[in-house]
């Protein structure tokens, strides 16, 4: 995957709450193009298998039955300078120290259902986008 792109997708809680197209749009409004998009229902062995470097923290087990709970959005974007401006979007990863404007600020329930995944690196970004998407559904 090129180095300007990003994998996100939008965690269960952001979706039951019907959050997905007010979050699409301020993703859109801040210059990422949407490379490729699906709705999706993690199975558990799928949510461990994307979380597998979690796999020995003490919230895996609930992180893996959060993430299998409803549908998710996972999506590829793209944008110059991807991984970190995305990172600056959705906000800390504890929506209640995240930014005013932030996605998590706006929309997460918590630490855990925190409403979006961004990847933290271009390496895991490819990694990441490729668990969902085939080469052909990413050009
Ligand atoms: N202490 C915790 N208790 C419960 N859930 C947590 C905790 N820390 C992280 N999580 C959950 O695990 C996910 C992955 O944690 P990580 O530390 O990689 O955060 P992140 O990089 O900000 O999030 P993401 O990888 O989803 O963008 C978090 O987004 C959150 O849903």
């Amino acid at each position: 995957m090129p180095t300007n792109r990003t994998f996100t997708m939008i965690k269960p809680d952001a979706v039951a709450d019907g959050f997905t197209g007010p979050i699409i749009q301020q993703i859109e409004a801040a210059g990422f193009k949407i490379i490729a998009l699906k709705k999706v229902q993690l199975s558990s062995e799928e949510a461990g298998a994307f979380y597998a470097v979690h796999a020995e923290r003490p919230f895996f087990q609930s992180l893996c039955d959060y993430m299998c709970s409803g549908a998710i959005i996972p999506m590829v974007l793209e944008k110059e300078n991807a991984v970190e401006d995305f990172r600056k979007l959705i906000g800390a990863t504890n929506p209640a120290q995240a930014a005013e404007g932030t996605i998590r600020k706006q929309f997460a329930r918590s630490l855990e259902s925190n409403a979006i995944h961004g990847s933290d690196s271009d390496e895991n970004a490819a990694v990441e986008g490729a668990f969902f998407f085939t080469e052909k559904e990413l050009v």
